[in-house]
């Protein structure tokens, strides 16, 4: 593997097309400190310009994914703006709050597809996290706990935001306000989790196979399935079976189209392109506008 770049709240390396996003501090349950929430987005934006990058693999070493939030963090946050008068320590909250789901919103966001291997336990602030991934891999024991019920709050960095627009509104509620753990194999009994395995051994080689097949494909294709199936939340079947033919047309000049083509006629595996970050918005505005 290749070190890219220091990361003080994670490693980040990449590895066959995969930049791997590895939680290493397990000693602390590889709790979410101050600095994860500023590295998470600069490490998205990093592998988004390293031009051989085509997915990105959140996991985490030891025994549990993560115990969530820095408890130090959150102790921080509640005693944020003490002193000021109630609507200036409201306000800071609110931004403080913001930024840190901007910070997790960069998986979502992100044209590059996003994998996340959770084994042991997944806690409160990393439950956000791992709702904004694309593809959740699990072993079957992990716990699934939205811990922030029990602190008197609401999850507030995007996990009822993905599980309501994702999953049926009484398994939501149920998961939530009975603050269940919810274990892998019910996750993906519930849909949540596409794959369970027996044990996080496993569960690591699962996902960097997944992740190597997934970074060999069309770039082009992935990030389209991505686009798509985002546009296809936001504004229904309708805008975005127009969209796609907007998309389509502006893919289906381009050399991966092309080289996919050849490749399937004479047995070959295709070369693939980068999709340029700068490529128009195949239309998303026209189609909306229709
Ligand atoms: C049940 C837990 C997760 C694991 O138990 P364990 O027995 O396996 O490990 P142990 O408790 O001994 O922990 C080992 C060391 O790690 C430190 N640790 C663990 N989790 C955290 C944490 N979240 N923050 C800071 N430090 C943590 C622990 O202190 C030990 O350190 P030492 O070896 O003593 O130095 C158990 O650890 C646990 O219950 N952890 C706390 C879970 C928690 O409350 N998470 C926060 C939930 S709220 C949230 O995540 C999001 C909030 C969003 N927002 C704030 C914006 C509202």
């Amino acid at each position: 593997m290749s070190d890219a770049t220091q990361f003080s709240s994670f490693r980040f390396e990449v590895n066959a097309a995969v930049a791997h996003i590895v939680l290493n501090r397990s000693d602390k349950r590889n709790c979410l400190v101050r600095e994860f929430w500023y590295d998470l987005p600069q490490a998205v934006k990093l592998a988004e310009r390293l031009p051989e990058v085509r997915c990105i693999l959140l996991r985490a070493e030891g025994k549990m994914f993560s115990s969530g939030i820095d408890l130090a963090v959150l102790q921080g946050l509640t005693a944020m703006g003490d002193g000021l008068e109630l609507a200036r320590k409201a306000d800071h909250l609110r931004r403080t709050v913001l930024s840190l789901q901007d910070a997790i919103s960069a998986l979502e966001e992100t044209r590059l597809p996003v994998i996340a291997a959770i084994q042991g336990a997944c806690i409160g602030g990393a439950l956000d996290v791992v709702c904004a991934a694309d593809i959740r891999l699990a072993e079957s024991a992990t716990a699934f706990t939205p811990l922030e019920m029990d602190f008197g709050f609401v999850p507030d960095l995007g996990t009822v935001q993905r599980l309501t627009a994702n999953l049926p509104s009484a398994v939501v509620a149920d998961w939530l306000m009975d603050c269940r753990t919810v274990s892998g194999d019910e996750a993906k009994h519930l849909g949540f989790v596409s794959r369970v395995v027996a044990d996080a051994g496993e569960l690591e080689s699962m996902a960097v196979a997944l992740a190597e097949r997934i970074a060999a494909r069309s770039p082009v294709a992935i990030m389209g399935a991505k686009e798509v199936m985002k546009f296809t939340k936001e504004h229904g079947v309708k805008a975005s079976l127009r969209y796609t033919a907007t998309w389509q047309s502006s893919v289906f000049p381009g050399d991966d189209v092309a080289n996919c083509l050849k490749a399937k006629q004479t047995g070959g595996a295709p070369s693939h392109e980068n999709m340029a970050d700068d490529r128009p918005l195949y239309g998303k505005e026209d189609t909306l506008q229709q």
